[in-house]
C-alpha cells in the first residue's frame, strides 16, 4: 500500500471528485459515512453513551458534522462542540446547516470548554491534514482539556495537532487518541515510534478514491502489506533437490552466545534454504550439532570466537554477526569477508558494531548487502537522529551512500533501499521484543538471498514473514510468552501464506 503525503492526498481527493463528477461535499459524506459505519459496528448506542464531537473550522470539522448527523440518524446520542472561526470551509458550513435541530451545538470558548466525564466517547474532528502550524490559543486549550479527561478518544483522519508527514516541535499539543480512523491510505506519521502515544491504534477505511490516480502517483513511501508481496515468492519446483535452493553460510556465535547461531540457523532452515553450513567457534560444536542437526558445522580452530574465514566457494549467500563478538579475531574475519565475498551478504549485530568501530570497512561493503540494525546499532553506524523524521533521512542517505539495503528494526520495521524508497512493515507484535528475535531475521534473510531472491524481494519477504511468524506464534504462546525460537517455528506457515498459488 502506498503512503501519501498530505498534498498527494488532497490531489487524490481532487482526482476522484473530477473523475467521478461528484462534489467535495459528496466525498466528505462518503468518508464520514465510512467512519460512522466503523464506529457503529464496534459500539452500540448504549455502549457509546453521549458522544461528544469536537469540530474544527475546516473539512476535518466538516467530517465531524456529517458523523454527528449520521450517528443521530442511527439513534446515538450526540453533542457537537465547534471552534469559533471567521473562515469555516464551504463543506463545513453546508453540513452545519444539515445538522438536525435536535442536536445540541456549543461554541467552545476559553471559559466554556465543556466538561468531559471520565469514559466519555469523544470524536476528535478538530484538525486533519490541513494543519499548517502547531496548535496554540483556544485550539490548544481544548486539546489539553481533552487530554486531561479520561475519555475514549477516536480521531478522524489524524489526531488533531499532529502533522501527517513532517516533524514538529517536541512540546506540540496533540490529541492523544485511542483510535485513529483514516481514509484510503495510511500516513507517514502513523509509522513513527514517537507518534504512537497520539495515534493509538490506527485503521484505514477504503473510500474508493481514484484508483488510476493512486496507481500512477509515484511515491517513495510504502506500507509493506501482503498485497505488495504478491507474485514475489514462487512455489517450490516439483523436481527440486537440495541444490536447487542454495547453500547458505552463517558466521555466528561466540562463547556464551552460541544460542544466537542456533536461532539464526533454525530460522535459515525454516526459510527454505537447500543447505546450511555454520561457522562457529570450537566451543559451539556440540551445541550446534545437537540443536540443529540439519545444519553442517564447520568448527573454527579458535575456541571462543570465529577467527578464520572458511573457503567461500560452496556458498550462495553468507550471513554474519549474531553473537559474533567484536574482538580482533571476528573483526579480521569480517574485513576479509567484505574483501573476498562474491555472493550476497547479510550483516547483523556485532558485524554492524564492528563496521561502526572500523568505519574504513564501510567503503568495502559489497553493493546490495542487507544490513539489519536496531535503532541503537543504526545510531552507531549513521550518527544520532534529532527525531523520527531525521532518522529516516539518515537511513535514506546511508543506503544511497553505501548502495545497501538497511532494515531498521522495531515496531513497523523500516527498510531503506539504495534508490531512497522506504517500506514500513505491517506485521509483528511487542512479544517479539525478546532476545534473539533479530538473530531469527538474519537467518531468514540469509536463506532467501541463497535461493536466490533479489535483495529487495528477500528483504520485503523476510521482514514481513518474520513479523507474521511472530504474530502466528503469539496466537499460541501469547505475547509475553513468545520467545525467539517460536518465531523460527512459524516461518514455514508465514512463507506459505505468501507463496504464489498455482493457477490452472
Ligand atoms: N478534501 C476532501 O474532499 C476530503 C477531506 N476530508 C477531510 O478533510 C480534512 C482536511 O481538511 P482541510 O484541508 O479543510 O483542513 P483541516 O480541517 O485539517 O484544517 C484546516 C483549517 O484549520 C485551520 N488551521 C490550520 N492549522 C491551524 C492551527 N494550527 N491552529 C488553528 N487553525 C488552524 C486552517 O486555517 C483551516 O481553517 C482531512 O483531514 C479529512 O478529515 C475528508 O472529508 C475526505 C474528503
Ligand atoms: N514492538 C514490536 N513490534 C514488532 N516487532 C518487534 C517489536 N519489538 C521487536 N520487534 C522485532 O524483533 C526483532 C528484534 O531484533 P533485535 O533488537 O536485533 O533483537 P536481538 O538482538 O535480541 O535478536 C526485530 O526484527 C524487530 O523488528
Ligand atoms: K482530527
Amino acid at each position: 500500500m502506498k503512503i501519501f503525503t498530505a498534498a498527494q492526498t488532497r490531489a487524490a481527493d481532487q482526482a476522484t471528485i473530477q473523475s467521478e463528477g461528484i462534489s467535495s461535499e459528496a466525498l466528505m459524506e462518503r468518508a464520514a459515512t465510512a467512519f460512522t459505519d466503523w464506529l457503529t459496528a464496534r459500539l452500540s448506542p448504549k455502549e457509546a453513551g453521549e458522544i461528544l464531537i469536537l469540530c474544527g473550522p475546516g473539512n476535518n470539522g466538516g467530517d465531524g458534522l456529517v458523523v454527528a448527523r449520521r450517528l443521530y440518524g442511527r439513534d446515538y446520542t450526540v453533542r457537537v462542540a465547534v471552534l469559533p472561526s471567521e473562515n469555516k470551509s464551504g463543506d463545513f458550513q453546508r453540513n452545519f446547516q444539515k445538522l438536525p435541530p435536535e442536536v445540541i451545538v456549543t461554541e467552545l470558548s476559553a471559559t466554556n470548554l465543556l466538561p468531559i466525564p471520565a469514559g466519555a466517547l469523544v470524536i476528535d474532528a478538530l484538525f486533519g491534514t490541513g494543519l499548517t502550524r502547531p496548535l496554540e490559543g483556544l485550539a490548544a486549550a481544548v486539546v489539553q482539556h481533552l487530554n486531561a479527561a479520561q475519555a475514549r478518544v477516536v480521531a478522524v483522519d489524524i489526531p488533531s495537532g499532529l502533522f501527517s508527514d513532517a516533524p514538529q516541535p517536541a512540546d506540540s499539543i496533540v490529541v492523544r487518541a485511542r483510535h485513529t480512523v483514516s481514509f484510503e491510505l495510511p500516513k507517514l506519521a502513523f509509522m513513527l515510534p514517537h507518534n504512537a502515544e497520539y495515534v493509538g491504534q490506527w485503521h484505514v477505511l477504503p473510500i474508493d478514491l481514484d484508483k488510476k490516480f493512486i496507481e500512477e502517483t509515484a511515491t517513495k513511501l510504502h506500507f509493506l502489506d501482503a498485497a505488495l508481496l504478491a507474485g514475489r515468492l514462487q512455489k517450490r519446483a516439483r523436481f527440486a533437490h537440495k541444490g536447487t535452493y542454495g547453500h547458505a553460510l552463517l558466521l555466528a556465535g561466540s562463547k556464551g552466545k552460541i544460542g544466537a547461531a542456533v536461532l539464526a540457523a533454525q530460522a535459515c532452515l525454516r526459510s527454505g534454504v537447500g543447505l546450511l553450513t555454520l561457522r562457529v567457534p570450537a566451543v559451539g560444536y556440540d551445541v550446534v550439532q545437537t540443536a540443529v542437526p540439519e545444519a553442517m558445522c564447520l568448527t573454527d580452530p579458535a575456541a571462543d570466537f570465529v577467527s578464520e574465514l572458511p573457503d567461500l566457494t560452496p556458498y550462495s549467500s553468507i550471513g554474519i554477526g549474531p553473537g559474533l563478538g567484536k574482538e580482533k579475531a571476528p573483526q579480521q574475519v569480517l574485513a576479509q569477508l567484505l574483501r573476498e565475498a562474491k555472493v550476497p551478504l547479510v550483516l547483523d549485530a556485532d558485524a554492524l558494531n564492528i563496521l561502526a568501530e572500523n568505519r574504513e570497512l564501510l567503503a568495502t561493503l559489497p553493493p546490495d548487502s542487507l544490513l539489519t540494525p536496531h535503532p541503537k546499532e543504526f545510531e552507531r553506524l549513521a550518527g544520532p537522529a534529532r527525531d523520527d523524521y531525521h532518522r529516516l533521512d539518515l537511513l535514506r542517505d546511508f543506503c544511497q551512500k553505501h548502495r545497501c539495503y538497511t532494515i531498521l528494526k522495531g515496531a513497523n520495521t523500516c527498510l531503506g533501499t539504495p534508490d531512497g524508497t522506504l517500506y514500513f512493515n505491517s506485521t509483528g507484535n511487542p512479544g517479539m521484543a525478546t532476545g534473539g528475535s533479530g538473530d531469527v531475521l538474519t537467518g531468514i534473510l540469509t536463506a532467501l538471498r541463497a535461493q536466490p531472491l533479489s535483495p529487495l524481494d528477500a528483504a520485503l519477504i523476510g521482514i514481513y514473514a518474520h513479523g507474521r511468524a511472530g504474530d502466528l506464534a503469539a496466537q499460541v504462546t501469547g505475547e509475553a510468552g513468545l520467545v525467539a525460537g517460536d518465531i523460527a517455528r512459524f516461518i514455514g506457515p508465514a512463507l506459505e501464506e505468501l507463496t504464489t498459488k498455482e493457477s490452472f
